[in-house]
């Protein structure tokens, strides 16, 4: 049904001519033709506005051609929905007026009714799939319940997100309270996404890496896997763990299809780590994305062949940033495509 299905073929582990390329955060502030919709609508009107949310998702993909797209939208639209207000500060990022401190406040928080509250991102899905014309998969996305709580807690963006752990280790009840809340409410989420179109859904833990292998387990991972087991029959998962190395063995006794991983990995420790059962995605640091075009054509031919062209999926190892020049982007994804072993 899908003409380029390549991403979705790796994702079942099936041999392909060439691995399938998509950037994490590809819908962003890197490309002028986002910053002009930026200049005229704020941050969460054009996650709202379906017409504005699909054309976003396409731009990256009439420019460069990836074998995939990633709805745009945010993990912060959960939050959101669940009764805690979520501004984005230009310049600052992710800002929460009143964050959550206290059994009281976990309280509050509610599991809502997805319809009505997010029905706008399965209005912006089937319009972004109207636009796609099936030409390529449209991947959906959540934050992994660690990773919105960092935020619920914390109250915005931080280097160690020392609030949020602090929480979790002085009030262990009422963050397993609100993990378990976050986990309910981003099944129902996900699963709506897959019923209005998406054809593989992304767990993204960008915070996982905060946490000790021991306590990764008990705060981020079991909820990830409860994801993972509520949507493996609904659609492919990915499970992306930022700075989450130690935890790959586990992971990949998963029902996840795919695991993100980023560049602190080797591809060949990776492999091993995993057993070769799992198909991979990442791990380009962004900022090589700086480097000249050709050292990027050499070192994506490198990461290839140090992954394998099967079972793998070609991406970063985080999301691209704002100051990466247009030529370099290309040159990363039509490294992808002249790959020839
Ligand atoms: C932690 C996190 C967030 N959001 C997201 C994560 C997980 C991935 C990661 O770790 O990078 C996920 C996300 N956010 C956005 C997407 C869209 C799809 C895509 O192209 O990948 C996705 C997948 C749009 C966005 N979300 C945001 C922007 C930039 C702000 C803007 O457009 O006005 C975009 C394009 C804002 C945002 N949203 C968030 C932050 C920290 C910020 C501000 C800092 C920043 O810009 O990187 C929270």
């Amino acid at each position: 049904m899908i003409k380029n299905d390549l991403f979705l073929r790796a994702l079942k582990g099936e041999v392909v001519e060439r691995p399938p390329v998509w950037m994490m955060r590809q819908a962003g502030r890197y490309l002028p033709e986002f910053i002009a919709i930026r200049e005229k609508y704020d941050f969460f009107t054009r996650c709202r506005t379906p017409e504005l949310a699909s054309e976003i998702t396409v731009q990256p993909i009439r420019r460069y051609g990836m074998d995939a797209a990633i709805l745009f939208s945010d993990i912060l639209v959960i939050p959101q929905a669940m009764n805690i207000e979520v501004e984005m500060k230009p310049g600052i990022g992710p800002w929460l007026p009143n964050p959550v401190r206290s059994q009281k406040d976990v309280d509050n928080v509610i599991v809502p009714d997805i319809d009505e509250t997010l029905g706008y991102v399965m209005e912006a899905i089937k319009a972004t799939k109207e636009l796609l014309n099936d030409e390529i998969p449209l991947i959906g996305f959540a934050g992994s319940p660690w990773t919105i709580l960092c935020y619920c807690v914390q109250g915005q963006g931080s280097k160690n997100f020392d609030k949020a752990k602090e929480f979790c280790f002085t009030q262990p009840v009422a963050a397993h309270t609100l993990l378990q809340k976050i986990t309910d409410t981003t099944i129902a989420y996900l699963k709506e996404k897959v019923k209005a179109g998406v054809n593989a859904v992304q767990i993204f833990d960008s915070w996982g890496g905060m946490l000790s292998p021991t306590d990764y387990q008990e705060f981020s991972w079991q909820y990830i896997n409860q994801i993972i087991e509520a949507l493996k029959d609904d659609a492919p998962v990915i499970a992306f763990g930022k700075g989450c190395w130690f935890a790959l063995e586990d992971m990949a006794n998963s029902n996840a299809s795919a695991l993100g991983v980023d560049w602190t990995v080797a591809p060949q420790v990776a492999r091993k780590l995993t057993g070769n059962k799992i198909t991979l995605q990442g791990n380009f640091d962004p900022v090589r994305l700086l480097s000249p075009t050709k050292v990027i054509k050499s070192m994506v031919k490198e990461m290839i062949d140090g992954f394998g062209k099967d079972k793998y999926i070609v991406n970063l190892g985080h999301g691209i940033l704002p100051h990466i020049p247009l030529d370099n982007a290309k040159a990363f994804i039509d490294a992808v495509k002249e790959y020839n072993q």
